[in-house]
């Protein structure tokens, strides 16, 4: 008898279900295999593993057996299509009978395939980075840090001088992290994360003055990690340090991938367990970008006595491969709360920051790293007369009421359109406008560095990648305005002034996903793809050596991450494309890549439909890092 399958009872073709599922594309031939061998001869468990790779194909960590829908797990149940056999294809009842049975498989287990962690099930790939993560953050956290407090007070009251009887967080945010082997600081755009890792380096450097730290800076891609090094500058700079401390204070970032050194051809890296970094102190920036397994490599590649800070914002979008790190760990952080520390620690931080935290704490539980968290809630960057500040507050609390407010002010500096056919072909031709700058000082033989730095003035920000609203057409279309404008001659597959985004690590190029390059004549008069690289030098390749690229006028928010235009325009699809694709993060991470205006073309209710739907990522990693 089949277990878990009522075969007999349904009449059911485990085959018929297969094509099916394979015709809606819902699954991969590669998933039938994988499940086929995983699952042996068991019905159920072939289904549940295939339920789960089509959760990892979502970015899940894991399948959460509680929410699935067990009379029709796969969502097959839609009006709009005719199918002519029964959707309850699992007799499982519920998921205390799906772990049940998993739990007698021999599939699932130490060392085997598949993982059970209370309701999850796992690829155990998966479930070991979850592990590997929980119980290295914990020990970085539980470490003994000795500072001399008195120093430490004095410290940060030079730094932060006392501005207001407000509490200042980003002090908060600097001494917890000085007294932790691990830190999250978390905040929106302009929050003053960097301000305060800037200083934080300072304090840290000063407390460990007979045996200066080796400092890294790292960000999950190459722009980002370019934008890291300069708001370091900046904050170094505007800080004043004195020489000795200033040259203490690194200011180039690199990538992670760099920092571990990628092997060529393997997903692995040179630096790991058995040959851990040299580095006492890791900065990572945008750490929402990094996925769990880079993050588990990151963590295992640590020497011992490291301390670890994560910096990024923890309402963005999460990392393109699966998991969610940073917004896992600080999923129950509440805007305008306290965090809710431990009694002690939030008694050694209101003494050391000289100041007294509100009784409004955020949700308590027994999170084992409460203490590592800091969030920054007052942005320095958009003030109360921000439109771009004011929306993205709306959107991130999904509160229509202050989203109807935003959109009747008329601020300044932000643009919101109603789509339209004019509204739509208006946004063409303004980005081609716009554009034309950066063209034109190809024109005239500005320098590539110059002419990089016009192109990322502008940038037009789409939800999806195909159809009218987006990126493969939309280039299409702003490429041909710019033709017909003159800006641009297109002899062939390659032109002048062709922007273009790598989509494809070339770890031998050293060309990373997400890399703008722009084609241009390098000193011999060459036509190449010139690159601005971590450092700011530049880099030509010829274009045949280039590893994948697309056009890049036009960007999608999700390759958008880790970037930020002076000007960003972006442009949502009517109501009726809108059901897929579109949610809270998304908008938010778009509204946020604009720094001093922002033009949005969207239907006011495609904003608030995306506003309510907030993606939540399967994953156990908090659940392990409960007491
Ligand atoms: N406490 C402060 N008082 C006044 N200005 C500040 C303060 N903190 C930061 N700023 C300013 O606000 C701006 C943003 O700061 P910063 O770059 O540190 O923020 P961030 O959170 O790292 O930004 P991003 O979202 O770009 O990562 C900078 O110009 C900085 O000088």
């Amino acid at each position: 008898m089949q277990v878990g399958f009522d075969f007999d009872a349904r009449e059911l073709d485990v085959t018929q279900i297969t094509k099916h599922l394979l015709a809606l594309g819902k699954i991969r031939h590669s998933d039938v295999k994988l499940a086929k061998m995983v699952a042996f001869d068991n019905d159920a468990v072939y289904f549940l593993v295939l339920l789960l790779l089509i959760a990892e194909q979502q970015q899940h960590t894991c399948l959460e057996l509680r929410h699935l829908d067990w009379m029709n797990p796969f969502g097959l149940r839609d009006k709009e299509q005719v199918i002519d056999f029964p959707l309850d294809v699992i007799s499982i009842k519920d998921a205390v009978e799906a772990i049940d049975l998993l739990e007698k498989h021999p599939a699932v287990g130490d060392n085997k395939p598949l993982s059970l962690f209370g309701s999850k099930l796992y690829l155990s790939r998966h479930a070991r980075y979850e592990a590997t993560l929980s119980q290295r953050f914990l020990e970085m956290a539980n470490r003994q840090i000795n500072v001399d407090a008195e120093q430490l007070k004095w410290l940060l009251a030079e730094y932060f001088p006392k501005q207001s009887d407000e509490v200042d967080w980003q002090k908060v945010a600097c001494a917890n992290a000085v007294l932790n082997g691990f830190s999250i600081i978390t905040g929106g755009p302009g929050t003053g994360k960097t301000t305060t890792v800037t200083k934080l380096l300072a304090i840290l450097q000063s407390l460990y003055q007979g045996a200066p730290l080796n400092i890294k800076l790292v960000a999950p891609t190459g722009k980002a990690a370019a934008r890291l090094s300069e708001s370091i500058k900046s904050a170094k700079h505007k800080l004043a340090l004195p020489e000795m401390l200033s040259t203490l204070i690194p200011e180039d970032g690199q990538t992670l991938h760099r920092l571990l050194g990628v092997i060529p051809f393997s997903n692995k890296f040179r630096h790991n367990e058995s040959n851990p970094l040299h580095l006492d102190v890791l900065i990572v920036d945008e750490a929402s970008m990094v996925d769990l397994s880079l993050m588990a490599k990151l963590v295992k590649a640590l020497p011992k006595g490291a301390r670890l800070i994560l910096l990024g914002d923890k309402d963005q979008l999460a990392s393109v491969d699966t998991g969610c790190v940073l917004g896992d760990l600080c999923q129950k952080l509440t805007l305008g709360v306290t965090p809710s520390y431990t009694p002690e620690h939030r008694l050694q931080l209101e003494n050391l920051c000289e100041a007294v935290f509100s009784a409004a704490v955020s949700e308590q539980d027994d999170f084992k790293l409460r203490d590592s968290l800091s969030f920054l809630q007052k942005s320095h960057r958009f003030n109360e007369q921000s439109g771009i500040g004011q929306l993205a507050l709306a959107v991130n609390n999904n509160d229509s009421r202050h989203l109807d407010w935003v959109l009747a002010q008329g601020f300044a500096d932000i643009q919101l359109e109603n789509l339209s056919q004019q509204s739509y072909t208006n946004l063409i031709l303004g980005s081609a406008q716009r554009y034309a700058q950066y063209l034109t000082a190809i024109a005239r033989n500005e320098k590539p560095s110059m002419v990089h730095e016009l192109f990322n003035q502008y940038r037009l920000l789409c939800a999806v990648r195909e159809g009218a609203y987006g990126a493969n057409e939309l280039n299409f279309k702003i490429e041909q305005a710019l033709v017909q404008q003159g800006l641009i001659l297109r002899t062939g597959r390659f032109y002048l002034g062709m922007p273009i985004m790598i989509t494809h690590n070339d770890y031998q190029l050293k060309l990373f996903n997400g890399d703008i390059g722009i084609l241009m004549l390098d000193d011999d008069g060459e036509l190449k793809a010139s690159f601005i690289d971590d450092a700011g030098e530049t880099r030509f390749f010829y274009p045949a050596r280039l590893p994948q690229f697309e056009l890049a006028y036009v960007m999608t928010i999700h390759k958008s991450q880790g970037s930020e235009f002076p000007h960003t325009a972006i442009l949502l699809p009517p109501m009726q494309k809108a059901q897929q694709g579109i949610n809270r993060q998304l908008v938010y991470t778009g509204i946020t890549r604009a720094k001093l205006k922002l033009e949005l073309v969207a239907q006011p209710e495609v904003l608030k439909l995306a506003m309510r739907k907030s993606v939540q990522r399967s994953s156990g990693l908090y659940e392990r890092l409960i007491s």
